[in-house]
């Protein structure tokens, strides 16, 4: 399967449990890979055919820009259907990273793979 990537998005978040967490904005990482045939704008050399990276950093950059969970895990679940929805994803994997929240840690985070239900 071809997959479109993007590779260590960092947004800043409102984003955690603890009191002192909802008083900062914390930087998050974001990895995704997403399943594209690729091949059809590889014929074509047409922006229009392909699942753009731009575009798609763009709106996760501004819905993340806007959240306030409290998890990660329902940030990357958000995130995920948007692409899913949005885009036309069938498959993806997402890797949210929260830098330096575990002293000791680079990250921690999750990684989720979803698909699209039938
Ligand atoms: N599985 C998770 N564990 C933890 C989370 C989380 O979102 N998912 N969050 C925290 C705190 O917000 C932490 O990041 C602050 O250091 C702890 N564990």
């Amino acid at each position: 399967m071809d997959k479109v990537f993007i590779e260590g998005l960092e947004i800043e978040a409102l984003i955690g449990i603890y009191d002192w967490e909802r008083r900062i904005r914390q930087t998050l990482v974001f990895d995704l890979e997403m399943g594209f045939d690729n091949r059809v704008p590889a014929a074509s050399d047409d922006i229009a055919h392909t699942l753009n990276y731009k575009a798609v950093s763009k709106r996760l950059i501004a819905y993340v820009q806007a959240s306030e969970f409290g998890l990660v895990e329902t940030l990357a679940e958000r995130c995920a259907q948007i692409v899913i929805d949005e885009f036309k994803v069938d498959w993806l994997r997402l890797k949210l990273s929260k830098p330096g929240a575990v002293r000791g840690a680079r990250a921690v985070g999750v990684i989720i793979e979803r698909s699209r239900q039938a």
